[in-house]
């Protein structure tokens, strides 16, 4: 068995994550931490889980006691919180996920300019893994230190990662134009993501300035040998869950659609969560499962290819990739406890 904590256990990404760890046959959650809900049943914040877990949430100071009964940790904070924690844990040979931004970027530098905040600990970040498996399946194998990926970086870095490695597009004709469910703001009050603020209607933000822009273009410019830049327009809109990434790239020279569509199968033909379609996938598709959906088409009018991705923010965008992340640290088979239908509707 895999011994795990769970660090912001009650909120969205980390309540994901328990229902996966909840049902995983080879984990056992040692203990569930939260901020606000300390000392209350996991069950009382999630009464789904009533009769199925009956863990109290324990505080972080806690938490650090007992990191010695687990074997890996997951961090589900907000930015900027993982720093320590992740350092103890590591200090005391535990494997961290981190489902938050704070070991995405390679460059603390970069870190401070997008995220206004000092880095924590830079000399971790040369051990960090971008724990994006489809890319970087080997080195996450061994490593103590995974950064999940973003959930927007997740579906576009998934929709573009082909035409990059085959250098097929411009890369300075990128542009991504993202939309999310509310789910993806996360559970910790804000006005901006009130039911009135935004049902019933569809709003651009963070444009030219979304964090995720840096971490789409590390991974992007890895991909390519060389570093670019992208246009990246996150939106909100009104549905609980679901990313649905639409893409585009001038092609560098003619290609056919079945070449192209070649190209895609066969870069994922080994990837049991992405499923290549001759249709173009629709976030309903994808919903409750880690899987990602990719669709391509080429507009031969103006040369440019159009990809459209969908994820489901909090599972193949954030926990459910963790858990795909923890599969491979422990060689176990990266699919188990993961190879759930997408529920419809
Ligand atoms: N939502 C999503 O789709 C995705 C989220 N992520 C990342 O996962 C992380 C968690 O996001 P999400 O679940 O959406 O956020 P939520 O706001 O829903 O949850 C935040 C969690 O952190 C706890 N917390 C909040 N503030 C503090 C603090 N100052 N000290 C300690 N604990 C604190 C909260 O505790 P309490 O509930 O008790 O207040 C809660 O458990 C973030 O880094 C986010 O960027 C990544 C990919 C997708
Ligand atoms: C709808 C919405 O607000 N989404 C979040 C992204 C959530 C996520 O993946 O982000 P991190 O893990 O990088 O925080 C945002 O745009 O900030």
């Amino acid at each position: 068995m895999i011994n795990v904590g769970v660090i912001g256990s009650t909120g969205y990404a980390g309540q994901q994550l328990v229902w996966y760890l909840h049902r995983h046959p080879h984990v056992k959650i040692r203990f569930l931490s939260s901020h606000n809900h300390t000392g209350l049943s996991f069950s009382a914040t999630y009464p789904n889980y009533r009769n199925f877990m009956q863990d109290i949430c324990i505080d972080i100071q806690e938490a650090e006691q007992q990191l010695s009964k687990i074997d890996v940790l997951f961090i589900a904070l907000p930015h900027g919180k993982s720093f320590d924690l992740a350092q103890k844990a590591l200090t005391q040979g535990v494997k961290v996920i981190d489902l938050g931004a704070d070991f995405r970027l390679t460059d603390a530098n970069l870190y401070k300019d997008w995220y206004d905040l000092d880095h924590g600990c830079p000399q971790l970040l040369s051990q960090a893994v971008y724990g994006l498996p489809e890319l970087h399946r080997d080195k996450i194998k061994n490593a103590s230190l995974i950064a999940n990926p973003g959930c927007y970086p997740t579906a576009s870095i998934l929709a573009l990662a082909p035409l990059l490695k085959e250098q097929l597009i411009v890369k300075e004709s990128i542009v991504i134009d993202a939309k999310s469910g509310v789910s993806g703001a996360g559970r910790t009050a804000n006005i901006a993501t009130l039911y009135t603020e935004c049902s019933e209607s569809i709003k651009a933000y963070g444009v030219a300035s979304h964090r995720h822009t840096p971490e789409i273009e590390q991974e992007l410019g890895l991909l390519n040998g060389s570093p670019l830049f992208i246009s990246f327009t996150p939106h909100l809109v009104p549905m609980n869950r679901g990313i649905l990434a639409t893409c585009y790239g001038s092609l560098r020279t003619q290609i056919s659609k079945e070449a192209l569509y070649d190209c895609y199968q066969s870069f994922y033909q080994n990837e049991y969560f992405v499923r290549v379609l001759d249709t173009i996938p629709e976030t309903r598709n994808v919903k409750g499962s880690n899987l990602c959906d990719i669709g391509l088409r080429i507009d031969e009018r103006t040369g440019r290819v159009i990809v459209i991705s969908a994820i489901d923010n909090l599972i193949k965008g954030a926990a459910g990739q963790a858990v795909q992340n923890m599969n491979i640290m422990f060689g176990l088979v990266e699919m188990i406890g993961l190879d759930i239908l997408p529920m419809v509707p």
